[in-house]
């Protein structure tokens, strides 16, 4: 029998308390204008484009933001979660959408040149939101007809590609950001690779400086 494999996105209550959540913004200053992942070159290095399809700005969390102790807290609690070694995680990356921004529909497994990566594709997304929205700024599952509404110190993870073949991109977890209508989004993605991202990043793999 043909059957659907399964598909679990699942939401998190205060995975992330006001002090971890201060502690990490208050390291990450400086957001510059969302990048997209370009074409990678012969090395597996992607070059970062200034994306029309991503309005907001972006930080990560580099060199001694992650030596904080909320950082390894909350990546611990990820890890705990989703049972893959923190090794093999992207840095967290943070958000901040103003009133009208958004990210339009894609899919974090960017395609399946991704396997090609030392680090393989990115299987699961395990997005932070870091403040409440007053109005707009849903993440919603285009294909699941499923909306997320942010609520400030909560989690959803989801994954990127199918359990029984983490090589091929499960296509029902296409997404967007809708459009901020009031007030402010700010947010947070780990992304976990199917294989160690920390170590082949240190010269090329996708996500490295993006
Ligand atoms: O902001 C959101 O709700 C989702 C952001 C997102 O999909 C991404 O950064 O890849
Ligand atoms: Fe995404």
């Amino acid at each position: 029998m043909n059957q659907e494999p399964a598909l679990r996105i699942v939401t998190f209550d205060d995975i992330i308390s006001e002090e971890e959540m201060a502690e990490l913004l208050a390291s990450t200053k400086v957001f510059n204008q969302s990048r997209d992942q370009g074409e990678a070159n012969a090395f597996g290095m992607q070059e970062g484009i200034i994306s029309s399809k991503r309005t907001s700005q972006t930080a990560w969390c580099q060199d001694t933001c992650k030596e904080l102790p909320s950082y390894i807290a909350v990546i611990n609690r990820i890890a705990e979660i989703v049972q893959v070694p923190s090794e093999n995680f992207e840095s967290m990356q943070f958000l901040k959408y103003h009133v009208g921004e958004r990210y339009v529909e894609h899919h974090d497994m960017n395609n399946e040149k991704d396997n090609d990566f030392a680090c393989g594709p990115r299987i699961y997304t395990f997005f932070l939101y870091l403040s409440d929205v007053e109005e707009g700024g849903e993440t919603h599952f285009t294909q699941l007809n499923l909306s997320v509404k942010p609520r400030k110190g909560s989690g959803l993870l989801w994954p990127s590609v199918l359990s029984e073949n983490p090589t091929v991109q499960d296509e029902r977890t296409m997404h967007e950001a809708k459009p901020v209508l009031r007030g402010m989004k700010m947010a947070a993605n780990v992304w976990v690779h199917l294989y160690d991202f920390s170590t082949p990043n240190h010269w090329a793999c996708t996500g490295g400086g993006r």
